[in-house]
């Protein structure tokens, strides 16, 4: 099943179509689009782009936290964001959600200016997993699943057929289909940040924000977590921005790693394309005692203690 192609009106289907790229400059409350948005090609590769940054500048009264980020996710696609702790990293992803409002610059969703966007809108085209979730209902975990279906639910309605089989897929790919009818309250956090995971697929937006998905999980739920993720990208066409804090993980999985520093995208790694050594400089810029070997294609990554 493909939950995307539910007549409901998924948003991937909304994305691609009605308003292309070329469509967009009357969304966006910027005079010169392309003096904010050069950095993007947007015929690459025939690929729609989900999440366009531009020259995005904020801070926390005088404290200066982000200071022109670029960046951008197209379909298919998953992009890391590596940085140091309070290097802006869930602040990017609140601004991106339109929970915070950018000083200057501009995010685009789906090529739609987030200031034009509803809450609602904005729910149909990113599913955000926050580092904490304030969910403490005493409610099974089915049910918990099934709240991701509300950006798609019209007032009063219930979730549909579909939506329950999404979620029990969401469950299953998750490997926690046997705690659908658990108690939320009273899982480990590592299972409850699986669940949320399993909310945020229910969402069926197109562009998925995690920030720290994986700080509870153990290492084989950790990769188990990043192969769903790829399996999404690869056959239903997500796209994902991470926060993550292990670079192992994020160079395993990720197409593009994107690493934050000064309020600024320092480094930029796409897989397949940067060389073992682009790689240890970009990674080293933020993480200065890593090294990066490589082994029939593979890179692996060691850490000096001492520098
Ligand atoms: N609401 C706020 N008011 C004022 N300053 C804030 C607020 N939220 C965050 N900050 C500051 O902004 C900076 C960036 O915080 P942020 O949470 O975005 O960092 P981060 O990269 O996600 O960190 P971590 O890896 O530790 O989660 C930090 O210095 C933090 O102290």
């Amino acid at each position: 099943m493909h939950f995307r192609r539910n007549s409901d009106g998924f948003s991937r289907l909304c994305c691609k179509g009605v308003l292309g790229y070329r469509d967009t400059d009357q969304y966006l409350n910027i005079p010169d689009r392309s003096a904010v948005f050069s950095h993007i090609d947007d015929k690459k590769e025939g690929l729609a782009i989900l999440l366009e940054v531009g020259s995005l500048t904020f801070a926390y009264g005088k404290r200066n936290v982000l200071n022109g980020i670029n960046l951008e996710v197209k379909e298919g696609n998953l992009c890391a964001l590596l940085g140091e702790n309070g290097s802006g990293k869930s602040t990017l992803l609140r601004i991106i959600c339109g929970m915070e409002i950018a000083e200057k610059g501009g995010v685009l969703l789906s090529g739609k200016n987030i200031q034009d966007l509803s809450a609602k809108e904005r729910a149909r085209l990113t599913a955000y997993l926050p580092q904490r979730f304030g969910v403490y209902f005493d409610t099974a975990v089915l049910d918990i699943v099934l709240m991701g279906a509300n950006p798609n639910l019209k007032f009063g309605q219930t979730p549909t057929k579909a939506h329950v089989c999404r979620a029990y897929e969401a469950l299953d790919y998750l490997h926690i289909s046997h705690l659908a009818e658990a108690n939320y309250m009273y899982l480990s956090e590592g299972e409850k940040q699986m669940v949320m995971i399993a909310r945020c697929i229910v969402q069926g937006a197109p562009l998925l924000l995690f920030d720290e998905p994986d700080s509870s999980l153990d290492v084989n739920n950790r990769y188990h977590m990043m192969q769903v993720l790829r399996r999404l990208a690869d056959e239903e066409k997500l796209g994902a921005l991470l926060v993550l804090h292990d670079p192992q993980l994020a160079l395993a999985y990720c197409d593009k790693v994107y690493l934050l520093k000064g309020g600024k995208i320092c480094a930029e790694i796409e897989k397949g394309v940067s060389s073992a050594d682009t790689v240890e400089k970009g990674l080293r810029q933020v993480f200065s005692g890593i090294k990066v070997y490589e082994n029939e294609g593979e890179l692996f990554l060691g850490y000096r203690r001492s520098l």
